[in-house]
């Protein structure tokens, strides 16, 4: 197996959606991203604390899909490193000239990863303005940046195993009784995760996380989504996840992509981190106050696009959590009781 790239963070998504005038709705007005650009059919989006030129970018496509996601890597050989990487493995790979692939972006490479996602690794990127003190130009969620994606994928040993090739740390787990791996939490930059997976059905995009630095944000986007009557947009929480201890609430947009708005995870940095791990019965390990967590949460997700943007086939799970009887999931009641 040749070197992997030196990844440095999980960098952008591209989504494609079916409105581009009710994803503006969603994600600028009410979350109160910064648009660093706008064509006709695409916005190039941003938080506050992000420096680089887009965090996600919104294309209209007539299938509400991730078109890819994507990480920077430390230098530009570590792109053609990327390359290597993956047609080692034999999987599909393109590289993209810069000014070819998404605005902004030098150049780059894509390729469909073992678990069937289109990645793109890049180095160059162009700057925006410092937003961190423009406190006038703060608004809606005050998203400061992206902070993760979360995958759903059939085999979570095998998409483990991958981000661990690709040198990722792990932070936490949730394993059922004999250790079978149930979602995984994985790191390069040093906080709990650039990548999770959620057991099921895949490739498709669970959601995208972005962070903002305060708790009461988190609160107050749910607040402004039931003031305007728009609280069917409200899918999970707020609360506390047990896993990375964060503060969280999850939304869908109007073609349903999920986002988790995410505050107070902690530092994963030192070089013997050791990796967290949840027993699947815990019933704090997803909402710390075993809240449950609703069947939608598990079940739906944003089907994926392959490198000439058609949809890719899912494969269905081998392990299923939302099966495990869990009382505060709710999901499995025994005996008529909360298990
Ligand atoms: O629900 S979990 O506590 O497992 C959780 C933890 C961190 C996340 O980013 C997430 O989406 C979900
Ligand atoms: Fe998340």
């Amino acid at each position: 197996m040749s070197t992997p790239p030196d990844v440095i963070r999980s960098a952008y998504a591209q989504l494609a959606v079916t409105d581009l005038a009710a994803a503006r709705w969603f994600w600028v007005d009410m979350l109160g991203l910064h648009v660093q650009h706008a064509e006709a059919d695409a916005l190039y989006l941003r938080g506050t604390d992000e420096l680089t030129h887009h965090s996600l970018v919104l294309r209209a496509g007539p299938v509400a899909a991730l078109d890819h996601i994507a990480y920077r890597v430390r230098a530009p050989e570590d792109v053609e490193r990327a390359e290597r990487f993956f047609a080692g493995l034999g999987r599909p790979v393109r590289r993209v000239p810069a000014g070819t692939g998404t605005h902004g972006v030098g150049d780059a490479v894509r390729v469909v990863d073992p678990l069937g996602f289109t990645v793109e690794f890049f180095h160059g990127i162009a700057r925006g303005e410092r937003l961190i003190q423009r406190y006038d130009l703060h608004r809606g969620a005050r998203i400061a940046r992206l902070d993760h994606f979360n995958v759903c994928t059939p085999d979570i040993p095998a998409a483990y195993a991958h981000y661990r090739s690709l040198g990722f740390g792990c932070s936490e787990t949730i394993e059922g009784d004999e250790h079978e791996l149930y979602a995984a939490w994985m790191y390069r930059k040093q906080t709990v995760h650039d990548v999770a997976f959620t057991g099921g059905a895949g490739p498709r995009l669970h959601h995208i996380g972005m962070a903002t630095h305060e708790s009461h944000q988190v609160l107050h986007t749910a607040d402004v989504f039931g003031s305007l009557g728009k609280q069917h947009h409200i899918e999970r929480g707020p609360g506390r996840h047990g896993v990375s201890n964060a503060f969280y609430v999850y939304l869908r947009d109007p073609d349903g992509h999920r986002v988790e708005i995410y505050t107070s995870d902690y530092y994963t940095g030192d070089p013997d981190h050791e990796t967290f791990r949840w027993n699947v019965h815990d019933d704090r390990r997803r909402d710390f106050w075993g809240n449950a967590v609703i069947e939608s949460w598990y079940k739906e997700a944003s089907p994926v696009l392959d490198l000439d943007g058609a949809v890719q086939p899912v494969s269905e799970s081998v392990l299923d959590e939302s099966s495990v009887r869990v009382g505060a999931d709710g999901l499995g009641i025994v005996d008529g009781t909360k298990g």
